[in-house]
């Protein structure tokens, strides 16, 4: 099947809905999300439409802090590795052209940065 354009919110929508449908079946992050999110998915799934059709579209229909929200998720630098892998595949399985090419670099800089201040705040016992 010939791979879509990422730039509209319909096809947003699909791409998370892929994305988050693998990451519930993944032995390593699957078991997280049941912990916290239980029967919350359609609230989970919605914000993060909105995620990414605010770095992508330009929307801003998303204004949170999402950091703040893994500081005290039981996550480490292999989470973070696997999460941006599964996006990544999944994004180049269905997609391509500058908005896909956008999205794969931006799920690698956020795995890097969430790692890397995960890393440093549990080493340094930091609030
Ligand atoms: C860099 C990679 C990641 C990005 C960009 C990301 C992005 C987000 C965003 C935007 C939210 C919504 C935050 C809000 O409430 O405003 C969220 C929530 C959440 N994320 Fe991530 N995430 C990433 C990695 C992970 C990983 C590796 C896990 C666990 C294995 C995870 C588990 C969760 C959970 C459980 C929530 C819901 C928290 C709650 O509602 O209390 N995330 N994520």
């Amino acid at each position: 099947m010939e791979k879509a354009s990422l730039n509209n919110r319909e096809a947003i929508e699909f791409l998370v809905n892929e994305f988050y449908a693998e990451v519930r079946k993944d032995p390593l992050l699957g078991p997280v999300f049941h912990e916290v999110i239980g029967d919350n998915w359609d609230a989970h799934l919605e914000k993060m439409y909105r995620f990414w059709e605010t770095i992508l579209l330009n929307v801003k229909s998303y204004n949170g802090s999402p950091f703040k929200v893994h500081r005290s998720l039981p996550i480490d630098n292999k989470h973070f590795q696997r999460w941006v892998d599964l996006f990544i595949k999944k994004v180049n399985q269905h997609f391509r052209g500058t908005h896909a090419d956008e999205a794969v670099s931006r799920a690698k800089t956020l795995g890097l940065t969430f790692s890397y201040k995960k890393d440093y705040l549990d080493k340094n016992q930091t609030n």
